[in-house]
């Protein structure tokens, strides 16, 4: 069997498709990369935010799962939209590397718990809306570009330090530049943080389904991203609102934290809901419910009138 694996091309989604390419490898099914380019990765100097994020990272590969030129498109889970268009899903999601979030600079003494005043480098509604709560004594300044570019901008005096995800950091393996691991209590994570997911379109062949998903998907992971993503689709959030969710599966069952923040920082709503592993779309579902219900419908809509 052979499958053609559709990837952009920045350094963390090549080593994700390798990543892929390694799992498939272990049943001799052959594979290949196809390097396809974005929207996203063409528009550097707008804030994801402005541009509004709904497909940005995932037009194209869609667009070549349909046309059948790629089998499998390879994504970061916490990149892909709440909802996908009806010919297409999700039909793998690998083990979850560590999910939290860590600060990195090229000064190992730098810390955000300290009370230190410094500059940090994001381009991310949620990190920037959770360091004006808990942090309010840091300055924060715009950043985007892939994680090499971000750390130019350090390098070159932007900031002194980034806000990233662990998963990023540690696949490009800059861990030696990681200055604090950030508790996951306060700066919970992005939906979907660390695991990478498969999309494929409904026409690809069912041998190719079964064989990509039996070789690489994590049941675990899977249940606890599914309650992350219904929380994250009754919210009708993309990547740019700051909302935010992590479930862990414990024994028998799936815990699933989430809430939402204000962008200023000044409003945050969290919750905890525990239920069965089968029934982890409607954990996400109720958890958001109940959210929205105790104000959360009212930060949302304070975040989607400033956007
Ligand atoms: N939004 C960009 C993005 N998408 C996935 C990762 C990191 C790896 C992951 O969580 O899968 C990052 C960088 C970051 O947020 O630091």
């Amino acid at each position: 069997m052979h499958i053609r694996i559709g990837t952009r091309s920045s350094r963390l989604a090549l080593w994700q498709a390798e990543y892929i390419q390694q799992l498939l490898q272990a049943a001799d099914v052959t594979s290949e990369l196809v390097l396809i380019e974005t929207k996203g990765d063409q528009i550097l100097d707008r804030s994801l935010a402005k541009i509004g994020s709904k497909g940005l990272f995932t037009q194209e590969l869609e667009d070549q799962l349909r046309s059948g030129t790629i089998d499998i498109a390879v994504h970061s889970a916490k990149d892909l939209q709440s909802s996908l268009p009806a010919d297409l899903s999700i039909i793998a999601f690998t083990e979850r590397e560590r999910v939290n979030d860590v600060l990195v600079s090229r000064d190992g003494s730098l810390s955000l718990t300290s009370g230190q005043a410094f500059t940090i480098g994001t381009s991310s509604t949620r990190r920037v809306a959770m360091l004006r709560h808990y942090c309010p004594h840091i300055k924060v300044v715009d950043m985007r570009g892939n994680l090499q570019t971000r750390l130019r901008k350090l390098d070159d005096g932007h900031c002194d330090a980034l806000l990233l995800a662990y998963a990023g950091v540690h696949r490009m393996h800059y861990d030696d530049l990681i200055a604090e691991h950030l508790p996951i209590s306060d700066f919970t994570p992005a939906v979907g943080q660390g695991s990478v997911a498969i999309e494929a379109a409904d026409t690809l062949p069912l041998d190719k389904l079964a064989q990509v998903r039996s070789l690489t998907n994590h049941e675990p992971t899977e249940a606890c991203l599914k309650a992350e993503r219904a929380f994250l689709r009754r919210l009708e959030g993309g990547c740019s609102i700051p909302v935010f969710a992590l479930a862990t599966w414990a024994g028998e069952e799936i815990s699933l934290t989430g809430g939402l923040i204000s962008l200023d920082g000044a409003d945050i709503l969290r919750e905890t809901f525990v239920g069965p592993p089968a029934q982890a779309e409607q954990l996400g579902h109720d958890l958001a419910e109940a959210l929205l219900a105790r104000g959360g419908d009212e930060i949302l809509q304070s975040i989607r009138e400033a956007l």
